[in-house]
């Protein structure tokens, strides 16, 4: 089986992947995008993405790509603790920071740090944390630092000039499994915490009472709710979509009842996934 992944090596969606999917192909890709293109078009059988992050909230372009352009099943999910490290190239004697690169998450989950110790600075953005600590790799002229994890400090020869950079101690990141072939891949493993089933609602106007009706018919079902959230439907200002994780596989009565009384009001309702969700520790994920 081929499992691509955002690399390229040394992210932390490696690490969830390598938690995950040890003992197959893994394959990275540079960007979100280019990741589920490949998992759609079949060049690998599953593919894992970043989806949420535990101070910085959702990772828009996953949820929006897979909402927009690339309609692949969630087939799992899976949530990794982050421990961020500032990493420079072991020639940089002087130690001396300009410019710190990295993926927009990881630098917003760093912000009381690079404020207090760097705050002159420049930032720039890269398609994820491996590509930064690459890029610091390939410069030992410049005067930069990359904020990436331990596995990109090994992978890059890296140096550590400061540990676990991180705001807030609780930091974890979420990731999705796609894949076309949801029928045959089945995730299982010991750190299986949860099920999940992902619904996307479109209400048919805006009306008062519009979402606590969505919501009724998840509450009188007894049908617990682990996330809300809305994202713009594209189509014009004030429009939005609802993606909402009910708790639990889809069954034969209850989420299926949701789905056509929705209907009956009129809303649009996709099942994105009904999948297990699981829980990696970090030497788990490193292995
Ligand atoms: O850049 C990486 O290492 C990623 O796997 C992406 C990503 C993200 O999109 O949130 C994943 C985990 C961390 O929260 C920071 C970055």
């Amino acid at each position: 089986m081929k499992v691509g992944y955002l690399g390229p090596k040394g992210t932390f969606t490696e690490m969830a992947a390598r938690g995950l999917f040890k003992e197959y192909e893994l394959i990275p890709y540079r960007t979100i995008p280019s990741c589920m293109d490949a998992v759609a078009e079949s060049e690998v059988d599953v593919a894992i993405v970043p989806i949420e992050n535990a101070i910085e909230g959702s990772v828009n372009l996953t949820l929006d790509y897979l909402i927009h352009k690339q309609r692949v099943p969630i087939i799992g999910g899976v949530t990794l603790p982050i421990a961020q490290q500032f990493l420079v190239h072991p020639s940089n004697s002087t130690k001396k920071v300009e410019k710190i690169v990295s993926h927009p998450h990881a630098i917003a989950q760093c912000h009381d740090f690079l404020q207090e110790k760097y705050p002159d600075a420049e930032w720039e953005y890269m398609n994820s944390t491996g590509t930064a600590a690459d890029y610091v790799s390939k410069h030992p002229d410049l005067n930069i630092a990359a904020i990436a994890n331990e596995l990109a400090a090994d992978e890059y020869g890296l140096y550590t000039l400061h540990s676990n950079v991180h705001d807030y101690s609780h930091n974890r990141t979420s990731f999705i499994v796609l894949s076309r072939q949801s029928e045959e891949i089945q995730i299982s493993g010991p750190d299986h915490v949860e099920d999940k089933t992902t619904l996307m609602i479109t209400l048919p106007s805006d009306f008062s009472g519009a979402l606590h009706q969505v919501l009724s018919a998840f509450a009188w079902r007894k049908l617990n709710l682990t996330k809300i959230e809305s994202r713009p439907t594209k189509t014009g200002l004030g429009n939005y979509f609802f993606i909402i994780d009910v708790e639990g596989l889809m069954d034969d009565v209850l989420i299926p009842g949701v789905v056509s009384e929705l209907e009956a009001l009129g809303c649009g309702v996709d099942v994105l996934g009904s999948y297990p969700c699981f829980a990696l520790s970090v030497n788990k994920a490193n292995v």
